[in-house]
């Protein structure tokens, strides 16, 4: 663009060559003393002739305009063609020298010469010469000019009168002719001075183009810096284009998809608009049914009514009724004796029969129990049927009776709500031991520790759950509770503290009773202040229990777990102190060394038969108790195990027992639950006496 625009653009130097006039031509057009004089008219001057005159009039104005050749300095002679012009010879006059004879001569005299169309005439004097032919030609003329001499005073005078008229003729022209000089020399004066004017307006301008080449050449760098900068511009410009493009093209795509959606919508609109409005119909349709019925149905309220009424007074008569059942059912337990067992029967687990959905597999499975006590689900009736030595069918049947009997589809809710009541009375000062014996797999730990969830959760955490609601609730009678917790574990005889640091707690600790309550030496006991810090206490104390697969359950605890939740409560008003502890055991595997299949692996032996002598160390003691009430002076062997001895003043008859007694439902499990049921039935009759309160005074 710039190299077209400069190549445009005329130098200076040819602007000015096309501007000067050469000065030689000038002078020449102002030239005025040139111009030809001319005679007067009647002097016989001879006249120059016109022919270079007009050549240089024309010249001069040709050149004005700046065309044309060179002016030329000499006329030449009009070409002679054709017949030689007609000379008239005037007769010499007397001042006049003679004529030279025979030798060419210049002959001046005027001759008129007729010029071919649009050629001027020129009248005047004219040299001729003659020579060779044309000497002869000259000779005959000359006699034939002096035949006619004697006519020349004649013509003479014609003649005169008619070169008298040319000559006016010619003066008038060369008088037209100098006026037009003048004014063309005017002209030439006035354009000289424009054109002076010209040129210094021309040399500015100039100056001026010079400096607009500059400033243009200026522009030209900065619009090339710009045009740079613009097509970087445009190049970011197109990125940002192809971005917003794509970005263009996803939204129209979202769009899209958007669309179909609402497409979509707008037919489950439709849809729904019609149901909507047939459900209008419809209800219109039941409004006016329901105000039809609307007389029936307060008639029915009223019935309702009365039949509530009835309800409650029903429902007060059962419930005073079932007070009365339960106080009976506690003067019963306070005679008895401060011990009691509660029966559990698992269900069936999909994992107990290979085909769970075969019914009939399950049957087989299943072992045959009955629970005839309907009212007060206190009795379990175990049976079989074998083949006798003599191929006869054998019917055998054992009858049961417990505190409770739960059967398999009882929930952990159910079960809680019976023991609640003994739970709460730790808060009163009594010593509470609840403990759950049966077989491996049987339930106890489902029934201690139960589940995760709210519906499966375990008597652990429901009864640390009560504990914290009670002192809550007995704070405004004045009681101000401290509760502090520790979680051990008895393996193989030796206490282990699940609530310590480290895979296994290698330290001895030692059990020490002090005036009705029970310490173990280096163990966490834990300050609690809310029910989910337990269950915090509880999962850490879950992961450190010892495990060990046996034949009986794939998760098998071979420990006994014994945690217990101490509390200690005074009473701001009276000053009264009472001491409680509540300890939930949850005992480990009870069944019989070859059933267990321990018998092959060392280890597994060693820990069954720990596992069976604390067993039958804590019937003993149970059995010792008994005896106690009707012989003072019995010895009670707590010190025969770990688990007696770590549970001596729960299980005194200062304090009150629950035993759970786990049972498996399966048939393959029949006898191990029979020697469990024969266990706890020695428990349960076992009269250990009442239970008492650990009230001080601090007055
Ligand atoms: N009442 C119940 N309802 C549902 N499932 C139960 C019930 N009782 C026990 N189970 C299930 O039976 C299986 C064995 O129960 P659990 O582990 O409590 O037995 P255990 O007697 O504690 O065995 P171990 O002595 O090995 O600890 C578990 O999978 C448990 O969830």
């Amino acid at each position: 663009m710039s190299a077209s625009f400069t190549s445009s653009l005329p130098t200076m130097a040819s602007l000015k060559r096309g501007l000067i006039i050469e000065p030689d031509d000038d002078q020449e057009l102002i030239q005025p003393s040139k111009l030809p004089t001319i005679a007067e008219a009647g002097t016989g001057r001879p006249i120059r002739p016109l022919g270079q005159n007009i050549s240089a009039t024309n010249a001069s104005s040709t050149r004005r305009l700046g065309i044309g050749p060179p002016p030329l300095t000499k006329p030449r002679p009009p070409a002679l063609s054709g017949p030689p012009p007609s000379i008239t010879t005037r007769a010499p006059r007397a001042t006049s020298a003679p004529p030279k004879s025979s030798a060419p001569r210049s002959i001046s005299q005027p001759v008129s010469l007729t010029r071919s169309a649009g050629v001027r005439t020129v009248s005047g004097p004219q040299k001729i010469i003659f020579s060779g032919i044309a000497a002869h030609d000259f000779r005959f003329q000359t006699s034939h000019s002096q035949t006619q001499v004697r006519s020349i005073p004649s013509s003479r005078t014609a003649e005169d009168a008619r070169l008298a008229a040319e000559m006016d003729a010619e003066r008038t022209k060369v008088a037209a002719l100098q006026a037009e000089h003048l004014t063309r020399a005017h002209e030439l004066a006035t354009a000289r001075t424009q054109e002076t004017s010209q040129r210094r307006e021309l040399i500015s301008q100039n100056d001026e183009l010079e400096a607009l080449r500059k400033w243009h050449a200026r522009e030209l760098l900065e619009l090339e810096e710009d045009a740079r900068r613009h097509e970087d511009e445009l190049r970011d410009v197109s990125a940002d284009l192809a971005a917003t493009r794509e970005h263009l093209e996803r939204e129209r795509k979202a769009t899209e998809s958007l669309k179909e959606a609402l497409a979509q919508k707008s037919a489950t609109q439709i849809s729904l608009q019609s149901q909507n409005s047939a459900m209008h119909e419809q209800l219109a349709a039941l409004r006016a049914a329901n105000d039809g019925t609307a007389e029936t149905v307060s008639t029915l309220r009223l019935d309702l009514e009365a039949a509530r009424r009835r309800v409650d007074e029903l429902e007060v008569e059962a419930r005073e009724a079932e007070m009365v059942r339960r106080r009976l059912h506690n003067m019963v337990q306070e005679l008895k004796g401060n011990i009691r067992v509660f029966a559990r029967v698992r269900p069936l687990l999909s994992s107990d029969v290979p085909g769970a959905d075969d019914e009939k597999a399950r049957m087989a499975a299943l072992a045959n129990m009955a629970f005839p006590d309907s009212r007060d689900h206190r009795e379990i009736v175990l049976s079989s049927t074998s083949e006798s030595a003599t191929g006869q069918e054998r019917k055998e049947a054992w009858n049961f009776s417990f505190d409770r009997v739960f059967e398999p589809q009882c929930t952990q809710e159910e079960v809680f709500e019976e023991i609640s009541q003994l739970a709460q009375s730790c808060t009163d000062g009594y010593n509470v031991c609840i403990f759950a014996y049966g077989q491996t797999g049987s339930g106890k730990s489902f029934t201690m520790e139960g589940g995760s969830t709210k519906e499966t959760v375990g008597m652990i955490s429901r009864a640390v759950d009560q504990v914290f609601q009670v002192t809550e609730e007995l704070k405004r009678k004045g009681w101000e509770y401290t509760l502090e917790g520790q979680f051990l574990e008895i393996y193989n005889e030796t206490i282990n503290d699940l609530l310590g640091k480290g895979e296994f707690d290698k330290k001895k600790h030692e059990i020490k009773h002090e005036k009705g309550s029970t310490r173990v030496t280096d163990v966490v006991v834990q300050q609690l202040g809310s029910p989910a810090q337990v269950r915090s206490l509880l999962a850490v104390a879950n992961k450190r229990r010892t495990v060990a697969a046996t034949l009986m359950n794939e998760r098998s605890s071979r420990s006994h777990s014994v945690f217990t939740l101490r509390i200690c409560g005074t009473n701001t008003h009276t000053g009264q102190v009472c001491e409680g502890a509540l300890n939930l055991v949850d005992l480990a595997g009870s069944e019989r060394l070859n059933a267990s299949g321990a018998g092959k692996d060392k280890e597994r032996l060693r820990e069954t038969q720990n596992i069976n002598k604390s067993l039958s160390a804590l019937g003993d003691v149970i059995a010792a108790l008994g005896e106690k009430s009707e012989k003072s002076d019995k010895h009670i062997p707590y010190r025969n195990s770990k688990l007696t001895y770590l549970l001596q003043n729960s299980l005194s008859g200062n304090s009150k027992t629950l035993m759970f007694l786990n049972l498996s439902p399966l048939a393959a499990h029949l006898n191990e639950s029979l020697c469990s049921l024969r266990f706890a039935t020695k428990v349960n009759n076992t009269q250990i006496g009442t239970a008492k309160k650990q009230i001080k005074s601090t007055s």
